[in-house]
């Protein structure tokens, strides 16, 4: 093992530095350690000791045996404090910072140095932790993330490495077989951000943090990737800082073959890994989405987690409109501002929900109307398509060239408009009152992240709206009281964020070992998360499921896709979950989610 010295307690005796090696201290884990997965599915949450030694100090939680034990009688303050009290402290600190972007690196430095007392930190208050580690504030970290950057926490996987991927995976510090989830990005589209190389790092650790805190996953189980291939943001390549490849993109022939590359060393050495893609752009989305859904158990979450999660809040927010209007349920005309991969995506998914109902693919794909920057996507409107929107360009336009959202909106009479434009201000006031003299409930779905893209916020569409509005954005809104109301009661934003899926999902292919994540999986999970709305959260106007229950939110989605992958015969736990009835799958997959708890080594 490399040197002592980073290690947080140097006189430590060399039990404790052993696992304080720069490797293990910097990404969690115990290079010692196998308990994380074993035969046929072991839970990887038993608190051992040795799981605590390398999850961090528990500092002051540390008995006085235990310090003496590992040698670190009089190297921590006398009080011997709990969890409780820990978090506490850490609470009253993270307030404390004036700014997001303080309380992001703040809560990142938590994760590196007591990832337990962090995990029991976000997960003790979601509302307020979600979004400082997650969406929107890790959309400026990611932009900042070589000025902020403290310690490595992921994997770096540049081009510079061709050719020795696969020893490189080698260097990850856990043992074959062990880690479940891999969130993989290239950074060339984060968020609504556009291209950051390198810095895309932080989407992966972000997603991840959530993997562990919404689906249980064992931090020591996950590993963050950023794939450099270059990056096309000249103020990077012109930033002394910057931590990536100094570099141009490369070329789409160089890219496919070296994330061939990447894809055969991570599933070779870990064949049960489940990797998620995330932010690349769209055309690559796609690409490699088709090129590995075959081949690999991965998934794309802007594409397929962003979709279910539409069609989720989509058909609750369709069953209020329906029972206002009097209509009938099927009776929607989606309009699509945007038409990168994640309305694809979304476009795709939504059809699922006309099918159901009987529509035929053709039938329900006329339902479905996408618009770009240039206006309404037709097939005669002049330019070429790249390839993905070709599928929802319309034929029956007629002579209508619609240019602007607003004329879209008159020839289309949408009950549905979905923003996944990237640009802010798109629902403008015009767009949402069209919307709202056209609809009994408006469904208005601003989409776009972070916060500062969305295409419109909350309070806009309720004021626009006079309170109508069915609503759900990709970034947090806070909730409007009801004496600001013009309805006279509460209402609250329902955030259509990827994140209700995700982990239910890649959760659910890590327990069954799953070789494939198929689409049926993914429309599985939407039904799921649909289905969790409890009666108490429609009464209180919600079209999603309170994100304090994301725990329980997980676990159900789980269940479903793998009681699925079961029928589809992609699982490989050798009938394991298939011998279980509902209840005890339920009851085993809520056992396997990991608890940031010291357990029995708490003082
Ligand atoms: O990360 C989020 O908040 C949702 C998402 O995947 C994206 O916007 O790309
Ligand atoms: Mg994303």
């Amino acid at each position: 093992m490399p040197s002592t010295s980073t290690l947080n307690f140097r006189g430590a005796r060399q039990s404790w530095a052993r696992n304080s090696s720069l490797r293990a201290s910097l990404l969690h884990s115990s290079s010692r350690s196998s308990s994380v997965i074993t035969q046929p599915n072991p839970s990887p949450n038993t608190a051992d000791e040795e799981d605590a030694i390398s999850l961090h100090d528990k500092d002051t939680a540390f008995s006085y045996e235990k310090r003496d034990q590992l040698g670190l009688r009089g190297l921590i303050p006398p009080a011997r404090q709990n969890l409780e009290t820990q978090l506490l402290r850490v609470s009253n600190q993270l307030r404390s910072k004036a700014t997001s972007l303080e309380k992001y690196v703040m809560l990142a430095s938590l994760r590196q140095t007591n990832t337990r007392l962090f995990y029991a930190l976000i997960m003790s208050n979601m509302q307020e932790c979600l979004p400082l580690v997650y969406t929107p504030t890790v959309g400026e970290a990611c932009q900042k993330f070589s000025e902020i950057y403290r310690r490595p926490e992921g994997l770096s996987i540049s081009l510079e490495d061709k050719g020795k991927v696969a020893s490189l995976v080698e260097n990850w510090p856990v043992p074959a077989g062990s880690p479940r989830i891999a969130v993989i990005t290239d950074g060339s589209r984060i968020l609504g951000l556009g291209d950051l190389g390198w810095n895309g790092q932080g989407i992966s650790i972000g997603k991840l943090s959530l993997y562990v805190a919404g689906a249980g996953i064992h931090p020591r189980a996950t590993i963050p990737i950023v794939v450099d291939l270059g990056t096309n943001n000249q103020k990077y390549l012109d930033d002394p800082l910057y931590l990536g490849l100094r570099r141009k993109r490369a070329s789409t022939e160089e890219y496919i073959e070296f994330l061939d590359e990447v894809m055969e060393a991570l599933h070779t050495k870990y064949p049960n890994l489940i990797i998620q893609f995330e932010d690349f752009s769209t055309e690559n989305a796609f690409l490699f989405l088709e090129r590995y859904q075959d081949k690999y158990p991965m998934f794309n979450d802007d594409i397929q987690g962003t979709g279910s999660v539409i069609l989720s809040g989509f058909t609750n927010a369709a069953r209020v409109a329906s029972k206002a209007s009097g209509k009938p349920l099927w009776d929607q005309r989606i309009l699509m501002a945007g038409a990168g991969s994640a309305a694809i995506g979304v476009g795709k998914q939504l059809m699922s929900f006309f099918q159901r109902q009987g529509f035929t693919e053709q039938e329900a794909k006329e339902r479905i109307w996408t618009f770009d920057s240039k206006g309404l996507v037709t097939t005669n409107r002049g330019d070429k398509l790249p390839e993905h929107k070709v599928y929802f360009a319309r034929e029956d336009n007629g002579d209508n060239q619609s240019k602007t959202l607003a004329d879209a909106i008159d020839f289309v009479k949408p009950t549905c408009i979905l923003g996944l434009s990237t640009v802010k201000g798109t629902f403008d006031e015009t767009v949402i009152r069209k919307m709202a003299a056209l609809n009994e409930r408006p469904i208005i779905f601003p989409l776009s992240n972070p916060t500062d893209n969305s295409e419109c916020t909350f309070e806009e569409a309720v004021k626009w709206t006079d309170g109508k509005v069915l609503f759900a954005a990709g970034s947090p809104f806070p909730e409007i009281e009801a004496a600001d109301s013009p309805t006279g009661k509460k209402l609250i934003p329902g955030q259509g964020n990827n994140f209700y899926v995700f982990g239910g999902i890649g959760l659910s292919g890590a327990l069954c070992k799953a070789s494939r994540i198929t689409p049926e999986m993914v429309t599985e999970s939407a039904l799921a998360l649909a289905d969790s709305l409890t009666e108490e959260e429609r009464a209180e106007g919600r079209i999603y499921p309170n994100i304090a229950r994301i725990r329980e939110i997980s676990r159900d989605v789980a269940v479903r896709c793998i009681k699925l992958a079961n029928q589809q015969k992609v699982s490989r736990d050798g009938g394991y979950t298939a011998s279980m009835d509902d209840e005890q799958l339920r009851n085993w997959v809520q056992g396997e989610m990991w608890l940031p708890a010291y357990d029995k080594l708490e003082a």
